[in-house]
Parts: C-alpha cells; structure tokens; sequence
C-alpha cells in the first residue's frame, strides 16, 4: 500500500502581500568550501527569482567560504549567514561519499528562529515552479520526499541486498524474515521544517551521541524526524536515479524541483560521461539549469540601485553556456 503522501498541498491562498506583512518565512540553502556549489547556489537563486518566489533566500555558509563567493551570493540578493561546522563523533564510518562529513553541519540551519518555517534545498537543487505554497502545510511535522534504494550508493543495506525499494514496494516485498520493512526514508536534498532553538539543541546533543552512518546527517535526520516525517509528492524533489530505477513515478511534466544529485549530474561540472548521463531527459535538464544559471535578466536588481556587480570576481561569465558543457550537450547522444 502506498503510503499517504500530502498530495492535497494547495496553493498559497493568501491574496498578494506586500514585503513588509510577510510571515516570517525563507528558504535556506547550505554552502561550504570554496570549490563550484557557489554556482549551484546562485543557479538556485536565479532560479526561486524566475518562478516569483515571495520569500528570501538564506546561504548558510561555512567558514571556509571565501568573501568573493560570498558576495556574489549577496549581489545576487542572498542573505548569507555564517555557521560554525557540525562534526560527528570521531567514527570509523566508510560515508557513502568522503566529503558527506560535512553535511552534518546542516543542522545549524534549526537556530535561524527568526523564521517560523523554512524550506531546506540542497545547493545542487533547482526550482522550476513556484513551491510558496508549501510554507502552508500544516505545522508539527517533516515534510520531504521520498527516497530511492536503488543506486549502488545503497548497496552496503540490506534493503538493496534483497532489491527492495519504497519507491516500488510490490515489486520486491519486504521478506518477512527480516522482521519490519524500513521506516520510509526521505531525501534529505529538500524538506520543509520548523526552526526552534529547542529541537536545534537536541539535534546537536543527539548527533554527539550517534555512530555515524553512510548517509551521514541524512540517516540522522531519518532517525530523528521518523514520528512526524510526513512524504511530500516527488514533484517537489526529482532525485535524477528516479528517472532509470522508476520511470513509472516520474511525470516530468508535473516535476517542480529537480535534485542534480546523480553521479555526474551537477550542472555546473557536467561533462555527460558518467552512468546514464547520455540521457536525453538529463541533458534537457542540464540544459534547462544553464538556461537560467545564464539569464542575466535573472539576475538580482535592487530596487533604485546600479546594476549589482561584484568586481573582480571571477565566476563563469554569464550569458553563455560554458564552452565544455555546450559541447557535451551538443554531442549526438550515444544512449
Ligand atoms: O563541497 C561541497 C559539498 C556539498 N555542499 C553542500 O552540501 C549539499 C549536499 O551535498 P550534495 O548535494 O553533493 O549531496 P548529494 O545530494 O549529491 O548526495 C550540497 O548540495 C551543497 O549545498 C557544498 O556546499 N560544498
Ligand atoms: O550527506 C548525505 C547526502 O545524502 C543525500 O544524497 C544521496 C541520497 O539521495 C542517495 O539516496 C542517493 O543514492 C545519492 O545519489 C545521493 O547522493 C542527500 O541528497 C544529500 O543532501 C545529503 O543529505
Ligand atoms: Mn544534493
């Protein structure tokens, strides 16, 4: 049986409010280092600017973040706030990736109380649609899309070793041998979640306390949030395997948010040679990322101000596709 997804998630019924008598609300992304997720950011920035979003743009950012990135996050009318790193206990836990260690520090984002609810999107995350209507949904819960256990980054779980999927729980049902299925388990690309200073010290008191796991803070975060984890429809979070491993969930048409989280499927580095990256579907949505990440009419104007530039800084000049993507995706596809 399928579980009971918050399908019924309406529009925003709230007629236009100007700025000022906004419910203090915000979507939040998470930034670190000083590699290319900054262009993930900005992208996404772009992106929630073209689908008219009321609300702000918050970049938690690391200390290792540089001030020129920084910059052009704020040039770009973000609202970038400086966490300090969340570590998990000293383990000796093989992370599905190396660099997952520091996605703990996530779980700062729960002290930005000034907002009474936030959107969470990943860096490598692009909004499509309008999603303002999901600041709506009843308070008290987790809501987050579901899942998939079918890529080979699942394959040390038991789950993957007898084929089963959330995402397709008939195909391979649960043996009952092994006792309950698993919990449902959402990405923790995206989720909708309250800030409370309250859940934000147990969180970091918690998380002193747990093995690590391979999906580092996106295990913690299933463990933690199971008793009010609410599934939200996948339109609101495409995990790219969605499309090979179950193409009958998958109305592309329908699909609001896309989560470049595929190996190889990160725009901004895409060079099309990984696993499935030749698909004609992947390389509509890479293209459709460039196409706004290019978009100068995208990008921030303040209200009265000269056109927002960041001097010096060198980003990937907009208004063209990077010459070695537009090449991959001009290539016959060999698929
Ligand atoms: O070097 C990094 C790695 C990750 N991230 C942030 O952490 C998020 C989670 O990592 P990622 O999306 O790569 O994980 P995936 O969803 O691909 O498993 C990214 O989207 C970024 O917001 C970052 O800023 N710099
Ligand atoms: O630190 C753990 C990460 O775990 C998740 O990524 C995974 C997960 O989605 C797997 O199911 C996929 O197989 C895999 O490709 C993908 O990278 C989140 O997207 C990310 O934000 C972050 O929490
Ligand atoms: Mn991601």
């Amino acid at each position: 049986m399928a579980p009971e997804l918050v399908s019924t998630v309406t529009k925003s019924t709230a007629s236009f409010t100007s700025p000022t008598t906004l419910p203090p609300r915000a979507y939040v992304t998470f930034l670190a280092g000083n590699g290319d997720y900054v262009k993930g950011v900005v992208g996404l920035a772009k992106g929630l600017r073209k689908v008219k979003t009321v609300y702000p743009l918050v970049v938690a950012v690391l200390p290792d973040v540089p001030e020129e990135h920084r910059k052009i996050l704020k040039s770009q009318g973000c609202i970038v706030r400086e966490i300090e790193p969340v570590y998990p206990p000293e383990n000796q836990t093989q992370f599905a990736m190396a660099y997952y260690v520091i996605n703990y520090s996530k779980l700062r984002i729960w002290e930005f109380v000034e907002y009474s609810k936030m959107i969470y999107l990943d860096g490598d995350i692009q909004v499509f649609e309008n999603i303002d209507h999901l600041f709506d949904l009843p308070d008290g819960h987790f809501y987050a899309v579901m899942d998939c256990f079918c890529e080979k980054t699942w394959s040390h779980t038991p789950q993957y070793k007898v084929g089963y999927c959330q995402q397709c729980p008939e195909k391979v049902q649960w043996p009952t041998e092994l006792g309950q299925p698993p919990a449902l388990y959402f990405n923790a690309g995206m989720f909708v979640f309250e800030p409370s200073m309250v859940t934000y010290h147990d969180l970091l008191k918690r998380v002193k306390v747990t093995t690590p796991t391979s999906f580092a803070e996106q295990d913690f975060l299933n463990m933690y949030f199971k008793d009010i984890y609410k599934p939200i429809p996948l339109t609101y979070n495409l995990v790219l395997a969605m499309l090979w491993r179950h193409p009958e969930n998958v109305n592309l048409e329908e699909v609001k948010v896309v989560h470049y989280c595929a190996a190889g499927s990160k725009p901004w580095r895409y060079t099309g040679k990984e696993e499935n990256m030749q698909r004609e579907d992947i390389k509509m949505l890479v293209r459709k990322w460039w196409d706004i990440y290019n978009d100068a009419s995208l990008d921030y104007k303040p209200l009265g101000a000269s056109e927002a530039s960041v001097d010096g800084v060198d980003m990937e000049p907009l208004g063209h596709l990077s010459k070695v993507v537009q090449r991959v995706l001009a290539a016959p596809s060999a698929a």
